[in-house]
């Protein structure tokens, strides 16, 4: 009933984790491998292995999450072997996230997936670092389309692109279009919604200690904005670009809701960090239950099917 086709590999269901919840180790890794999601995404990976910022660095609230976590993870090496060995012992469609604290890093890092034995996807995220002062590559449309025009001159395996949320009509225009010049597997709306606040009010203070407490905010907050971006680039993107749904994924209904918009898979970041692995049986249950409801027997029967008012 769930089933979903990416690059021609027959998943169970459209659900995974967002990268960065629950994908840091072998362990995580693991366990995410063996539970019911339909596919998992491995921590964003820069070449070095990197510690990260402070602690307190990540906050679960009643609504969601707040996090400015830096960027911490074992370095690409330590997912590559981590992927590359699955493959070899048979998995069929696995997700590794990068990206550069430079141009030039990001170059780097997609030339060395490009020559290794690594068949699987890679995501790109575009919501690296730029140089400070600068916005992140994926609010500077120049620099983006730059840097795919440079990747795709060698990159010919599996790429989709990891973006932050828009929130401005002629910026989803924009977006697309550059985006539409080059072959992605997919792109993957939305990332956190950057640079929120949250307030303790009886401490008075932040509750994370990098960048003054700003973080990137998830869960009930960013649903709507995340919603939106992915009926936005659905209405934008050539057909042969997928969609992969992120942000605000609680219950089955926000499953329901992202797939309605147009989304192939749906990943789950701040819920997944709050529950589990066990999110993913709930969620299936969940999902399978509405589209009962509603007399839908496959993911087809509504997928981008969002009605507007004539
Ligand atoms: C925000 C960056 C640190 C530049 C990238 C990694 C990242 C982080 C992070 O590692 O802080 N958190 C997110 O919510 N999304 C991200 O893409």
């Amino acid at each position: 009933m769930l089933k979903t086709n990416f690059l021609d590999v027959e998943l169970s269901n459209p659900l995974m984790n967002a990268s960065g919840v629950h994908c840091m180790t072998i362990e995580e890794l693991d366990e995410l491998a063996n539970s019911e999601a339909g596919a998992f995404v491995t921590k964003t990976a820069t070449r070095d292995y990197r510690a990260g910022n402070p602690e307190p660095r990540y906050y679960d609230t009643n609504l969601g999450s707040i996090n400015s976590m830096g960027l911490p993870n074992n370095g690409l090496d330590y997912y590559l072997d981590y992927v590359i060995e699955r493959q070899k012992s048979g998995a069929k469609l696995q997700f590794l996230s990068v990206t550069g604290m430079s141009y030039e890093e990001n170059v780097g890092l997609l030339k060395k997936i490009q020559e290794s034995e690594y068949e699987g996807v890679t995501e790109f995220n575009l919501s690296c670092p730029n140089v400070p002062g600068k916005p992140q590559i994926a609010y500077d449309f120049e620099l983006t389309d730059k840097l795919l025009a440079e990747v795709f001159t060698f990159f010919t395996k599996p790429l989709g692109v990891k973006l932050p949320p828009y929130f401005d009509i002629a910026h989803f225009d924009e977006m697309a279009k550059i985006l539409n010049k080059y072959p992605l597997t997919y792109v993957n709306s939305v990332n956190s919604v950057g640079n929120g606040l949250y307030i303790d009010l009886d401490k008075e203070q932040v509750v994370i200690k990098p960048k003054g407490g700003f973080g990137g905010l998830g869960g009930e907050y960013i649903k709507p904005t995340a919603l939106a971006n992915v009926r936005a680039f659905r209405e934008r993107l050539n057909p042969s670009i997928k969609i992969i749904g992120t942000g605000g994924v609680i219950n089955g209904k926000d499953v329901f809701e992202h797939i309605l918009c147009g989304a192939d898979l749906v990943q789950v970041g701040t819920t997944l960090h709050k529950e589990g692995v066990s999110v993913f049986s709930r969620l299936t249950k969940e999902l399978q239950e509405i589209m009962k409801e509603k007399g839908y027997s496959s993911l087809e029967d509504f997928r981008g099917k969002l009605k507007v008012i004539d």
